[in-house]
């Protein structure tokens, strides 16, 4: 196969292309890859340019760079000076994403190596399904911050692996290793590393891209729309409810606390 050729598509995310392959890249080791302001809208940029190829895209990896997570969640420090409207705003930033991810006609396979919290794993819950390598950790830690998922995880983490798990997922906040997310159904497959974890994901894809794409791409819209039937008003109850929590002393408190490297007091408005 053709070495993939590189371009930098903006500051913190890379895609390589492979043929009809897109490797997406989210690149901010430094704060684990956090989604910014700016991840977030060149992430939504890639994968609108990836939704104007059409069927010349037959599959797309997602993963993150660094090797020590694919997303530790949203930017916390970007958040901590939001209104509550400016939250409600940068929730359905990443409801866009999502949204772009899912009607991406062609396959996408999130491939989590380290942190996937937070938005980093409604992030990969946005995508078609999740391999991860097996010393990889899952969680939606928002609650320990005063907030709570606001990028699709109320709506699609029942999906992955129900209502019960989900709440107790949700209101713990804790983080779950990788054996424990294949065994509930988070993740579809684990592998040792990462070199086999992006093999193993390649191979799959290959193997789709050798079925009819317009059969696939029909399937995943029936998969995806029929999931997602309620999806507006789902999605939209976590907006609002998402800009509720900036409205609370607790996030405050929870954001600042992670700043400041301390267990946050929380007192409970
Ligand atoms: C229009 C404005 C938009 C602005 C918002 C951005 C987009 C919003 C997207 C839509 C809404 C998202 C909704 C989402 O559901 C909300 C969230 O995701 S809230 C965040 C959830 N995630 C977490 O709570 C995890 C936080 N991180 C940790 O708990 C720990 O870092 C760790 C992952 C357990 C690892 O711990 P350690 O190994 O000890 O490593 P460090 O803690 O030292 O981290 C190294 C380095 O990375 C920085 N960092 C880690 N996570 C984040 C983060 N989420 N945001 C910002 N920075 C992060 C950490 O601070 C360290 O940096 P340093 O302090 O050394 O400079």
């Amino acid at each position: 196969m053709a070495e993939p050729s590189t371009h930098e598509s903006a500051p913190d995310v890379r895609v390589e292309r492979d043929g009809g392959l897109a490797i997406v890249t989210i690149d901010r080791p430094k704060a684990l890859n956090a989604l910014s302001p700016d991840v977030l809208s060149a992430l939504l940029g890639v994968v609108e340019s990836l939704a104007a190829e059409g069927s010349a895209v037959r599959g797309v990896l997602v993963t993150g760079a660094g090797g020590r997570a694919f997303v530790a969640g949203a930017d916390i420090r970007s958040m901590a000076g939001l209104t509550p409207e400016q939250g409600e705003e940068a929730s359905r930033l990443g409801h866009r994403v999502a949204a772009a991810i899912e009607g991406l006609s062609a396959p996408v396979i999130a491939c989590v190596d380290g942190f996937a919290l937070g938005g980093g794993l409604e992030l990969a819950l946005a995508c078609d399904f999740i391999y991860a390598t097996d010393a990889s950790s899952f969680g939606q830690p928002e609650v320990h911050l005063g907030l709570i998922p606001g990028f699709g995880g109320t709506v699609r983490l029942p999906r992955a692996v129900g209502l019960a798990r989900a709440k107790e997922l949700i209101y713990t906040g804790r983080r779950i290793d990788t054996a424990e997310a294949v065994a509930i159904g988070l993740v579809v497959r684990s592998f040792p590393d990462r070199e086999s974890l992006l093999a193993g994901a390649r191979a799959t894809l290959a193997e789709v891209d050798a079925n009819a794409a317009p059969a696939v791409a029909l399937a995943k819209r029936v998969l995806v729309d029929a999931a997602g039937r309620r999806t507006e008003s789902a999605t939209d109850l976590e907006i609002a409810a998402f800009g509720d929590a900036f409205r609370t002393n607790d996030m405050r408190e929870g954001v600042a606390a992670f700043m400041e490297k301390r267990d946050p007091v929380f007192t409970g408005v």
